[in-house]
C-alpha cells in the first residue's frame, strides 16, 4: 500500500468537554515526507496528533493512518510519537532509558545485539552521546525532549509524530534537528508529522497544513502556499488566509 497517503483524514470532527476542538476537518499527509502542522497556541494542533496516534477519545469521521483506522494494535510498534512532555525516567541515566523502551519494543535475549544498536544510533541520532550515562534528572529541558525524541526514534517506526520538538531549543540545536528530521525522511523513508508555532521552522516542511481555530486553512506545500497569497514568507501566506477566513466568516453573518 505504499502509494496511499501516511495519513488520510475526512470530516474529521473532535470533542473535548464542552468543545468541538477540531471540525470536520479533511487532509492527507504523504508518505516519506515532513509536514509541517502550524497555527496558534489552541488552534487543535495536539488534539489532531493525539487522533493521529489513537490517544484520543471522541474522534468522529474517518481517520486512516498506515492504511489501518487511526488506534488500530497493529499501528503500535509503527508510529513513533513525541508529547510536549518529555516522558523519561529521571532516576535512570539517557541510556538506561532507551535501553527499557527497547526492551518493550523488542523483547528476548535473542534481540539482544540488535537493542544495543538501536539505542547507540538513537542516542547519536539525538546528539547525546556525551550525555548517554548522565541521570536523565540532570539534564536541561532541551536534552530531556531529545531523549524523548531518541525513545521514538527506537524501532525505527514508519510514522513520526513530533509535537512541538524544537521548543526551547537554541537555534543551532533546532537546524540539527531540523537536519535529521530530512535525514529520517529522505533516507530512511519515514513519515514526519511535525507541530510547531513557529513559523520559520515551517519553510523547512516540505508540506504544511495551517490550522486555526480547528479548521484547516490550508494544506499545500509552502512554495504554493506563498505563490497563491503572493506573500514572501509562509508567515506573511498564513496571515493572508487568516484575514480571508475572518473575512468570509463576516460575509457569512450578513448573508443570514
Ligand atoms: N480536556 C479538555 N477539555 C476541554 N477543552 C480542552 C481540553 N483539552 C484541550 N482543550 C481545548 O482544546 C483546544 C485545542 O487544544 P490543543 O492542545 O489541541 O491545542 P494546540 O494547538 O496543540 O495548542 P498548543 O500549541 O498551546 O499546545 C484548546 O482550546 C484547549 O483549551
Amino acid at each position: 500500500m505504499p502509494d496511499t497517503p501516511a495519513v488520510r483524514a475526512a470530516d474529521l470532527t473532535v470533542v473535548r468537554g464542552p468543545r468541538t476542538v477540531l471540525r470536520g476537518v479533511d487532509f492527507t499527509v504523504p508518505r516519506g515526507q515532513i509536514t509541517g502542522l502550524l497555527g496558534p497556541s489552541g488552534c487543535g494542533k495536539s488534539t489532531l496528533m493525539r487522533s493521529v496516534v489513537g490517544t484520543q477519545a471522541k474522534v468522529t469521521g474517518t481517520l486512516d493512518v498506515l492504511g489501518r483506522p487511526a488506534g488500530h494494535p497493529d499501528l503500535r510498534t509503527r508510529i513513533g510519537y513525541v508529547t510536549q512532555a518529555p516522558s523519561v525516567y529521571d532516576d535512570l541515566t539517557v541510556r538506561q532509558n532507551l535501553d527499557y523502551f527497547a526492551a518493550i519494543l523488542r523483547p528476548g535475549r535473542a534481540a539482544a545485539d540488535r537493542r544495543r544498536e538501536e539505542v547507540t544510533r538513537a542516542i547519536t541520532d539525538v546528539d547525546l552521546t556525551s550525555h548517554a550515562d548522565a541521570l536523565a534528572g540532570n539534564l536541561s529541558g532541551g536534552q530531556r525532549s531529545r531523549v524523548s525524541l531518541a525513545v521514538a526514534l527506537l524501532g525505527a517506526p514508519e510514522l513520526l509524530v513530533l509535537d512541538e520538538p524544537t521548543v526551547g531549543l537554541d537555534p543551532v540545536l533546532r537546524r540539527d534537528l531540523w537536519n535529521l528530521f530530512h535525514d529520517i525522511a529522505g533516507r530512511r523513508g519515514a513519515t514526519l508529522l511535525i507541530s510547531s508555532h513557529v513559523m520559520d521552522e515551517a519553510e523547512r516542511c516540505h508540506r504544511l497544513l495551517l490550522m486555526r481555530e480547528g479548521e484547516i486553512l490550508a494544506d499545500d506545500t509552502p512554495d504554493a502556499l506563498r505563490t497563491r497569497t503572493h506573500s514572501d514568507t509562509v508567515e506573511a501566506a498564513f496571515l493572508h488566509l487568516v484575514d480571508e477566513a475572518i473575512a468570509a466568516g463576516r460575509a457569512k453573518e450578513t448573508t443570514r
